[in-house]
């Protein structure tokens, strides 16, 4: 596991992190995985913890760790590929540590959307998937947590010089453009 490649993509609610995800897996074959995705999937499948986690998701509240971080584990060891972007994770500063504990893993670099608050709002009344916390009530509740919980964890980064960002207020088109040097550079890398 520990010649993983990782990159976390972070921002708030509805900042385009997954659309992005998906340009980036078409342009750069990563495997994108996303922690609300495993965690939403975690719910249907009827697992001891389904319940636990639903009601966190739609108080907005963040999942203990070690069970986030077990679902990205069993993901990342049952794929064949070894760069990975994992999206809407660590979300706190419990996250980044469990997850490095865990895996021993360090992320190459962490892909930040800044987006308004406005715009973010517009987009996640907008998306219609039938998510429990596309709601005015838990979206209000997921932007605190963003800025109380996300923020140190963006500082954090920012102070090992690990932190790329992206102005993800624009067309999903431009923001790729902004975003695809960075993995053009990573690739060279390799
Ligand atoms: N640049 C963009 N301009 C306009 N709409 C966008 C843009 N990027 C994404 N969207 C739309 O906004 C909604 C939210 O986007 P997306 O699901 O990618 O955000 P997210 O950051 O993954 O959100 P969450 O954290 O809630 O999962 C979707 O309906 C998507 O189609
Ligand atoms: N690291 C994470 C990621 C997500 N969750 C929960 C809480 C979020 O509000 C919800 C939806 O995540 P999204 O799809 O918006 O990335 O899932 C968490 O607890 N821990
Ligand atoms: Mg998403």
């Amino acid at each position: 596991m520990k010649a993983a490649k990782v990159v976390f993509v972070l921002g708030g609610p509805g900042s385009g992190k997954g659309t992005q995800c998906a340009l980036i897996v078409e342009h750069f074959g990563f495997t994108h995985l996303s922690a609300g995705d495993l965690l939403r999937a975690e719910i249907k499948s009827g697992s001891q913890n389904g319940a636990m986690i639903q009601s966190m998701i739609k108080e907005g509240k963040i999942v203990p760790s070690e069970v986030t971080v077990k679902l990205l584990q069993k993901a990342m060891l049952s794929s064949d590929n070894d760069k990975f972007l994992i999206d809407g994770f660590p979300r706190n500063e419990e996250n980044r540590s469990a997850f490095e504990l865990i895996t021993g893993i360090r992320p190459e670099f962490i892909l930040f959307f800044e987006c308004s608050e406005k715009e973010m709002e517009k987009r996640v009344l907008g998306r219609n998937e039938g998510r429990i916390d596309d709601n005015i009530e838990t979206i209000k509740k997921r932007f605190k947590v963003f800025i109380d919980s996300g923020l140190p964890v963006l500082k954090h980064y920012d102070s090992l010089g690990k932190l790329r960002k992206i102005n993800g207020d624009r067309m999903k088109e431009e923001v790729f453009e902004s975003v695809r040097p960075l993995f053009t550079a990573f690739a060279k890398k390799d």
